[in-house]
């Protein structure tokens, strides 16, 4: 990889920092941009992210910098990795700063609330780019192990399979693994539902409910990610993929899952307030759920563990409630 290829990060929370490193492993120059002056000097003085990464060493091909502008300067990969529901704001008022070629890059995984939008299609409504120039990482990719160097794939998704080939290229380390897909829908999909199956799996483990209720609910959810992912035109194959599956797996089994750990606390009795009083970092699940859910009415398709999810969440039903109404839904065969 030459050393010549430019990345900005716009983010230095937890997947910024993170991916950001894996760039400049992989021999990039990377500049993160950060909201706040004293996190970006920090990352310049101490070559750590106390705020996200504590204790983790950044390359030194790696900076920091609280100006958009030099962030975006002559990148080839702007990376977007803001919480995403601020993404059209925040983009908007980077947009002209862009560097003109360059290849916008979503880390999120979210839907936008309203519009449903996925973060891709947020990407071309606002920076005004052709699909061929957005492309999207997604993956069993949990920022804190991938900042510890433990190996992992992914996948690099882009309707123009040579550009994923491209940021293919600028993102393979030794500990990270990107394969191309070109199902940039489904890929999307896979990031944003498996967090609200995250949550799910989340409170049925703070419930006590077992492993049985675990692996019932990552397969059912699965499922309904699939019917979504079909009505949307993606690739049923790519659920059973890295962006599917593989990410589903990750996040419903770790404690490092923000959102397994949020619905984990819902289990245990914590109300809404106390658990987004202890909740430090993006949740994506927690306000996705509904516009996914939304997705699903506008697709005529039944999502019933999203709609739980929507339930506890949103409109306060006890946990205990949703499971029996879960459980006694209609017979029905498998393949439904
Ligand atoms: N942390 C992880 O393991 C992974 C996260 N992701 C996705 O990456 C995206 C970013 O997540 P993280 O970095 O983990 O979140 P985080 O909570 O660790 O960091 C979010 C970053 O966005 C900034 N931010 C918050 N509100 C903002 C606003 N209104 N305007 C501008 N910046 C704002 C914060 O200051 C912080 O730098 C999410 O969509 C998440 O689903 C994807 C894969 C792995
Ligand atoms: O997307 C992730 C792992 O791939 C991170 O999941 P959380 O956002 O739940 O921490």
């Amino acid at each position: 990889m030459s050393e010549s290829v430019r990345a900005a990060v716009f983010g230095t929370g937890s997947w910024g920092t993170a991916f950001g490193m894996v760039l400049a492993d992989a021999g990039c120059e990377v500049t993160l941009w950060a909201r706040r002056a004293e996190l970006a000097d920090a990352v310049n003085s101490t070559r750590t992210n106390p705020d996200y990464l504590p204790g983790v060493e950044l390359p030194e091909n790696l900076r920091a910098t609280a100006d958009p502008a030099e962030a975006a300067r002559d990148a080839d990969f702007t990376v977007l990795a803001v919480p995403s529901q601020t993404l059209r704001a925040n983009l908007a008022a980077w947009a002209p700063l862009l560097a003109p070629d360059t290849v916008l890059v979503s880390l999120m995984k979210g839907v936008e609330l309203g519009t449903t939008m996925r973060m891709s299609e947020v990407v071309e409504d606002v920076a005004e780019v052709g699909r061929d120039r957005v492309a999207v990482v997604t993956g069993p990719n949990l920022a804190r192990e991938i900042a510890s160097r433990r190996p992992a794939a992914a996948v690099v998704a882009c309707t123009d399979e040579a550009v994923a080939r491209r940021l293919q290229a600028a993102c393979h380390t030794p500990y990270f693994r990107p394969y191309t897909n070109t199902d940039v829908v489904g890929c999307e999909l896979g990031g944003a539902v498996k967090n609200v199956i995250g949550l799910a799996v989340g409170i049925a483990d703070g419930m006590g409910l077992g492993d049985n209720a675990k692996g019932s609910l990552i397969t059912r959810g699965l499922a309904e990610t699939t019917r979504l992912g079909l009505a949307m035109g993606a690739d049923p194959l790519t659920f059973s993929g890295l962006a599917g599956l593989g990410d589903l797996v990750a996040t419903c089994s770790s404690p490092l899952s923000r959102n397994h750990t949020f619905g984990t606390n819902l289990g245990r009795g914590m109300t809404l307030q106390e658990t987004i009083a202890v909740t430090k970092q993006t949740a994506e699940g927690v306000k996705s759920c509904e516009s996914v859910l939304d997705l699903a009415r506008r697709h005529g398709v039944d999502m019933p563990i999203t709609e739980t999810v929507v339930a506890i969440v949103h409109e306060g039903k006890p946990p205990v409630v949703a499971v029996k109404e879960l459980m006694s839904r209609s017979a029905k065969p498998e393949r439904h």
